[in-house]
């Protein structure tokens, strides 16, 4: 039998042991599995009590289950679900009772899904949006997630997707026109506009998004600068706990030290790294190494210094904000500030000025991602298909007259481009990739 047509079984619920567990098991033999186990098939969509025992009669636990007749479950098979004690002894009796069966086999990462997406439950931005949700960490991811979920971004390049077939449509009647000698004026000049009108529609979606499909990723910010500045002082003003060590000794730190913030919803990660300086000792200098290597790839590096004259070591692209600390040391010191750049007095030791450092990297942030209260577009992949759309209408307008047919080729690519986008064409590629990286069990 294809695995595709096997029946999948995963714990859905969190890693055991926990109070209650989750077990769903999809496909077409859902309904003789819980039959078995259950001992009577349950009536459809209601909770129902029952005791589990396996084929040899033996007690498995005294569980709830659910029996979800196909179509109308979560991915359109039928759908069988145990809501069993979440022991490791009770579910790996479970487990074993429902292997027993021919062709009912563990489900691989996303298998739920990719399931309810074949059988045409959700679009493949919703399936995307259902994985972003499932790993949200903040608030503002969880939001975009959401929109994703809900099919906002789906819904639109569907609609996109109607109108350039019906732009198509007039250029194509004028194609046929044209042969026998007539003037399709009328039929392309409408068709060009709804080429324009759309064109414009996902530029303003393109422009207003900012980078808000890095809201998955989220931002990192490099705390660089010379030894014994303060660096790691900062790093745990803004974690509010010790996560690295800090001493009077210059060269403490020498890995670079992580940790995920929730800056007003937006997932920031602070890389703190050894202070930058020439050093004989060897693994000093491999510090200073990666220490430079993380700043470089961050996408805004605080440079923290405690003279007025710190000269700046980086090598990246991303903006650098000056930070001056220990300003309580006396001698407050000339502001760093230089045309351009971001400047900052605190004390990282007393906490001074870090409450404005911080709203500046909410700032920061909020400026990165764009306006993520409309964000619609919440993957690389999925802006990237929107780009390709766009670039195809602009050269469905570049060439038009040229040739109506050359138009109507780049017609059928910025819709192919969309096609991909909702997971209609072409995608058996992209499918495992992005299937892969979800839960097991969803
Ligand atoms: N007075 C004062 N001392 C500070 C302040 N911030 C840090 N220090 C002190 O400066 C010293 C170095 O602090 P660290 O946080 O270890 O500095 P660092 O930049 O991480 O140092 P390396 O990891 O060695 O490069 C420690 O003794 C801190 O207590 C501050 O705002 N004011
Ligand atoms: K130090
Ligand atoms: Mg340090």
């Amino acid at each position: 039998m294809h695995p595709r047509d096997q029946t999948i079984f995963a714990l859905s619920s969190g890693r055991p042991p926990s109070a209650i567990a989750l077990v769903r098991v999809s496909g077409p033999q859902a309904g003789e599995v819980v039959t078995v186990l259950a001992g009577r098939l349950p009536p459809p969509r209601m909770a129902t009590r029952a005791l589990l025992r396996d084929v040899g009669q033996r007690p498995i636990d005294d569980a709830v289950v659910f029996w979800f007749p196909g179509p109308a479950s979560a991915t359109g098979e039928d759908v069988a679900e145990f809501h069993i004690h979440g022991g490791r002894a009770v579910l790996s009796a479970l487990f074993a009772a429902l292997s027993a069966f021919a062709d009912v086999r563990t489900a691989e990462p996303g298998e739920f899904t990719r399931r309810a997406f074949e059988n045409g439950k959700l679009d493949l931005t919703e399936a995307e949006g259902l994985d972003d949700l499932i790993h949200a960490d903040t608030d503002r991811q969880r939001h975009q997630a959401l929109r994703q979920l809900k099919g906002l971004l789906g819904d639109r390049a569907r609609d996109w997707r109607v109108r350039i077939i019906e732009a198509s449509a007039l250029i194509e009647a004028g194609i046929d026109f044209s042969d026998e000698g007539d003037v399709p004026a009328e039929l392309i000049a409408p068709a060009l506009a709804k080429v324009k009108a759309l064109l414009s529609e996902i530029e303003d979606v393109l422009a207003g998004q900012g980078r808000s499909e890095r809201l998955r990723d989220g931002l990192v910010v490099a705390i660089a600068g010379p030894p014994n500045v303060g660096k790691s002082t900062l790093m745990n003003q803004l974690a509010r706990r010790e996560v690295a060590i800090v001493s009077p000794h210059a060269g403490t730190t020498r890995d670079v030290i992580e940790v995920q913030l929730d800056l007003d919803g937006y997932p920031v990660t602070v890389i703190d790294t050894a202070g930058i300086r020439e050093t004989d000792d060897p693994v000093e200098q491999e510090g200073v190494r990666r220490a430079r290597a993380r700043a470089a790839d961050a996408d805004l590096v605080l440079w923290l210094s405690d003279s007025p004259q710190a000269a700046i070591h980086h090598d990246g692209s991303a903006p650098i904000w000056k930070v001056r600390n220990k300003i309580d040391l006396g001698e407050a010191g000339r502001p760093l500030a230089e045309p351009g750049q971001a400047s900052f007095q605190i004390s990282a030791s007393r906490g001074d000025g870090v409450p404005e450092l911080i709203n500046a990297l909410v700032g920061f942030a909020q400026n990165y991602f764009g306006g993520s209260e409309s964000g619609l577009i919440g993957r690389t992949r999925q802006r990237k298909l929107l780009e390709d759309v766009v670039a195809a209408l602009r050269r469905c307008l570049a060439v038009v007259g040229q040739g109506e047919e050359l138009a109507a080729e780049e017609l059928r690519s910025a819709g192919h481009s969309l096609g991909r986008l909702l997971g209609r064409v072409d995608v058996e590629d992209i499918l495992d990739v992005i299937f892969r990286e979800f839960c097991v069990g969803k």
